[in-house]
């Protein structure tokens, strides 16, 4: 049941109540690294390696420890300057912390190897060195916290989705800068040669030529001004030639080749098989990704006149619910073909901090299962938290889901799933049909359980269109034609990448086979 049509233009401007009032204690739970970075944050502030490493320095003059030294303590300062969630609200930071802490490892093997060598160290009083011991027993206490060389690559690959879905130019990032679309991040830390050449070499591997280019490039001018050098020459050359090589390889194969061979050449020498295996058949992704990363980065696609069909209404549900007769749910056609709905102000603060008490204890690293051979891996294109709730056990998600099936007119699914994205975590284009025994996926429900602060929007590439997270609101789309079962190949979807803060969602399905026969609400 439906109240007047309204355009669109006029629509929200009455109508739209942000939510304030409660607040959920908002935590930034981990990166998209899956990184408890807060923590880290914290642990870095209070470790003060000076103590334990300049007497090494100044014994040994060892260059790699006072190139790390020097870049510990910058980013040490910064973090005890500014506060935790100010410093972390940059990505490149993120970066750089977990950088530095995945090195402690190494200094620490460093260290053990020299003080078996050097014999004017042993020599040194008893209580000299059983202060450096306790020290280093401190800092490795926190070792289960500690990041590693897998993590920094994941944060790289992480940092690099963010230059390329928002076109973020090089030379500012690796100044700790992240200018796009009217937006400016400022980080007082610049990158050094090797954070570079780390951005260098995994673009160089997802075979992204012309950023590793650019990244090694800019590697090499640090590594030139740097007084102690953070990365070996023959490394920035080594990977500069190869990405060169390639790029020039692929530029000449592509000019031999009609559009469509192109993008199968692309996709040969773009991706690996693994990094290309993901739970959904593949969708062509390769073919919208200019329109994916411009709707992510807020660029409008859609013609006025066709957005002027568009409208927003009043719901007052289909099962008679007497509640809703009295306060109506606002809803706004996003779509007409492939049919997506916005709803507003569906679920109420208090319910999205009771949802996410819930769930917080119980999230874990989203994991893609490998058509090929079923094991379980962290994909790139699926990167984030989640966990799956069964609505049986908990009263809120069952009152929730009722609301739900009274404004939609469809049984969702037992099951809520709830995903949290940290700075550079996203979800890949991909549709939600997957067509098992079980029953397809009929449609989708997205409920937006906070505002984020920039990024995160679930974009529809194909259709051009893209909804924003608005806390307390909820995305509702056909993933099949309700009349004949048909997919809709157009419902084609994704989670733009994090830029800053982080994104809670839930989301619940619509089974196909799980309706009642009047079911179909929308026509
Ligand atoms: O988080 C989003 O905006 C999209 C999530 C999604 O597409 C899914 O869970 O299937
Ligand atoms: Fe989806």
């Amino acid at each position: 049941m439906e109240l007047g049509r309204i355009p669109l233009s006029y629509c929200w401007v009455l109508l739209i109540i942000f939510n304030e009032g409660i607040r959920f204690t908002e935590c930034h739970l981990f990166t998209s690294y899956n990184i408890d970075v807060e923590r880290l944050a914290n642990v870095i502030s209070k470790v003060d390696l000076d103590v334990l490493l300049n007497g090494y320095i100044s014994m040994n003059n060892i260059d790699h420890l006072k190139s790390y030294l020097g870049e510990y303590n910058k980013i040490r300062r910064e973090i005890i300057e500014s506060d935790v969630n100010k410093f972390l609200a940059n990505p490149i930071n993120e970066y750089l912390l977990i950088g530095r802490l995945a090195e402690w490892e190494t200094i620490h093997q460093l260290i053990i190897n020299l003080d078996s060598q050097n014999v004017s160290f042993v020599n040194n009083s008893i209580h000299e060195r059983n202060n450096r011991d306790n020290l280093f027993l401190n800092v490795l206490s926190a070792k289960k916290l500690l990041p590693t060389n897998d993590d920094t690559a994941k944060a790289a690959l992480g940092l690099l989705r963010l230059q390329t879905t928002y076109r973020v130019d090089t030379l500012d990032m690796a100044e700790g800068k992240i200018v796009s679309s009217g937006l400016n991040i400022y980080s007082s830390s610049p990158l050094t040669a090797q954070d570079c050449w780390l951005l260098g070499q995994q673009s160089y591997m997802i075979g992204q030529y012309d950023y590793a280019i650019s990244w090694l490039k800019e590697s090499l001018q640090r590594y030139h001004k740097e007084g102690h050098k953070t990365v070996k020459l023959e490394q920035i050359l080594q990977y500069y030639v190869f990405a060169s090589y390639k790029q020039e390889l692929t530029q000449q194969l592509l000019q031999l080749m009609a559009p469509r061979g192109q993008t199968e050449l692309r996709n040969i020498f773009d991706l690996s098989e693994s990094q290309r295996a993901y739970t959904q058949t593949s969708t062509g992704q390769e073919d919208h990704n200019e329109d994916y990363s411009a709707l992510c980065r807020g660029e409008n696609l859609v013609e006025n006149h066709v957005e002027d069909q568009l409208y927003c209404s009043y719901t007052f549900g289909n099962l008679g619910g007497a509640l809703m007769r009295f306060q109506p749910i606002k809803k706004e056609l996003v779509s007409r073909n492939p049919y997506i709905v916005w709803f507003l102000d569906v679920i109420s603060d208090q319910d999205i901090d009771s949802v996410k008490n819930i769930a917080y204890p119980k999230m874990g690293q989203v994991l893609t299962i490998n058509a090929l051979n079923e094991e379980r891996f962290q994909s790139q294109r699926r990167v984030g938290e989640t966990t799956l709730l069964m609505d049986k056990n908990y009263s809120i998600l069952r009152r929730i889901a009722r609301q739900m099936e009274d404004i939609t007119g469809y049984v969702l699914s037992e099951a809520s799933n709830i995903l949290s994205y940290g700075v550079g975590g996203h979800f890949s284009p991909h549709c939600d049909y997957i067509g098992t025994k079980t029953g397809n996926d009929l449609a989708t429900l997205i409920f937006y359980l906070n505002e984020v602060e920039i990024g995160g929007s679930t974009v529809f590439p194909i259709a051009k269109k893209r909804v924003k997270p608005v806390k307390g609101s909820a995305a509702f789309w056909y993933n099949l034609n309700p009349n004949n079962g048909e997919e809709i190949p157009s419902t084609l979807h994704a989670s733009c990448p994090i830029l800053s803060g982080y994104k809670w969602v839930m989301v619940k399905s619509i089974n196909s086979l799980e309706q009642r026969p009047e079911a179909n609400v929308f026509n």
